[in-house]
């Protein structure tokens, strides 16, 4: 066999989706072992908020074990700068896996990837706040976007596969469209595991005697572990906001944030002042009548609801929120928590070409992490 090569993992993040990509890491690395040349992935930093472990002598982490060490583990989490300064110091390639949902970490992608260290993440932060650190991310990225038509070789890798339809190929198909020189005229469809989740569940059927009550959803769309760590940026529509936002700027669209659209939300004014997402989940109950009367009037007009967005790209308009559908629309007839998209575009006219499934859960979007870590690695050797 010839000799291994090897490519530092540092991850930071193992909450649900952290732990799911931990175990496919692990599968993975097992099978890159094997292959010839082998490359070993070698896992050097785990991080949570409050702890970490990182190997500063560059050894292995054991993967089956790792959560067990960092829950028995006194190491406090210095500065990230202290720990990225450290990685830059690192033998071999570095690939830094965010699975946090942290603006501040986001913030410093454009620093991360001047020193030559991938991301791969799930974390919509950094691509969907200012346009301003979306410009500097992938100006200082090896692969501008919106695909990869120079390299700049000293510079890290970026890939975000999950932030839009969790692992399904959303952000791959469209770069391959738009790299292979199609139009896109329109995206639409339910980007939103959580709202897909819940309205398939509080509304399957026209039948008034169907379907849970609204808060009862949200909390099992929690403990499913589709929803933000904080349900309401998934009720106040800014999840799907965030996704429209990406989609619209890799489509070249200059939107400036998230909220420079319109974007239902579905909190109850008198819950915005919660100070606390625990103290939400608490009160919601009270307002279930509100959703139920918006249902009551959809199933008079023979139609159920359902939380869409859309960007036309002609008319640079983008925007998020309940609409109704009638009972055989295939955006009316998803299953639980399956996300639908529909690329409308010159070549494929006006049948779209349809995205669809799971749109979020941990190993799905662990799963999109992962693909996007075989990317780099691809691009690495
Ligand atoms: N769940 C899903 O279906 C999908 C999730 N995503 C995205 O994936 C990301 C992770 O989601 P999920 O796993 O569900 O979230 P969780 O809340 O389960 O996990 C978040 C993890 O990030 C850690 N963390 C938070 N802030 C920091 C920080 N500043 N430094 C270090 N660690 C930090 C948390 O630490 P601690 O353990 O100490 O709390 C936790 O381990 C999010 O960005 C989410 O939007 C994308 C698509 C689908
Ligand atoms: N909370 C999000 C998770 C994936 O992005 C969703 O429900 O879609
Ligand atoms: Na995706």
């Amino acid at each position: 066999m010839s000799e291994t090569k090897r490519i530092f993992i540092a991850v930071v993040g193992v909450g649900g989706v952290g732990k799911a990509f931990l175990g496919q890491l692990e599968q993975l690395r097992e099978r890159l072992q094997k292959q010839d040349p082998p490359l070993e992935l070698r896992l050097v930093l785990v991080r949570r908020s409050n702890k970490q472990i990182l190997q500063k002598d560059w050894k292995a982490l054991d993967i089956p074990k790792v959560l067990a060490q960092l829950d028995s583990s006194n190491e406090r989490c210095p500065p990230f700068e202290e720990v990225l300064d450290h990685l830059t110091k690192a033998p071999s390639k570095v690939i830094l896996v965010d699975n946090t949902s942290s603006e501040a970490l986001a913030t410093t992608y454009p620093s991360i990837l001047q020193k030559g260290i991938s991301i791969i993440t799930p974390n919509k932060k950094a691509f969907s706040s200012t346009h301003d650190l979306w410009t500097s991310i992938f100006s200082s990225a090896a692969n501008p976007t919106p695909f990869p038509s120079q390299t700049r070789e000293t510079a890290g890798y970026i890939f975000h596969e999950s932030t839009v339809g969790a692992g399904l190929p959303v952000l791959s198909t469209l770069a391959d469209l738009l790299a292979t020189g199609d139009q896109i005229t329109k995206i639409e469809g339910v980007f939103s595991g959580t709202m897909s989740f819940l309205f398939n569940a509080v509304m399957p059927s026209l039948s008034p005697s169907e379907g849970g009550t609204f808060s009862a959803e949200v909390a099992k769309a929690k403990s499913l572990g589709y929803t933000e760590p904080d349900p309401r940026d998934d009720l106040n529509g800014l999840d799907v906001a965030r996704k429209l936002t990406i989609l619209a700027r890799l489509v070249g669209l200059p939107i400036s944030s998230p909220t420079a659209f319109p974007v239902q939300s579905l909190i109850p004014k008198e819950l915005e002042s919660c100070s606390s997402g625990d103290e939400f989940m608490q009160k919601l109950p009270d307002y279930d009548s509100r959703m139920t009367e918006l249902k009551t009037a959809a199933a008079k007009e023979g139609k159920l609801l359902r939380f869409v967005g859309s960007i036309d790209v002609a008319s640079e308009k983008v925007q998020v929120g309940l609409e109704k559908f009638e009972p055989s629309h295939p955006i009316a007839a998803l299953k639980g928590s399956d996300n639908i998209i529909n690329f409308y575009t010159k070549r494929y006219g006006s049948n779209p070409l349809i995205v669809q499934g799971a749109g979020a859960g941990a190993e799905v979007t662990a799963m999109g992490v992962t693909a996007d870590l075989l990317r780099v690695i691809r691009l690495l050797h």
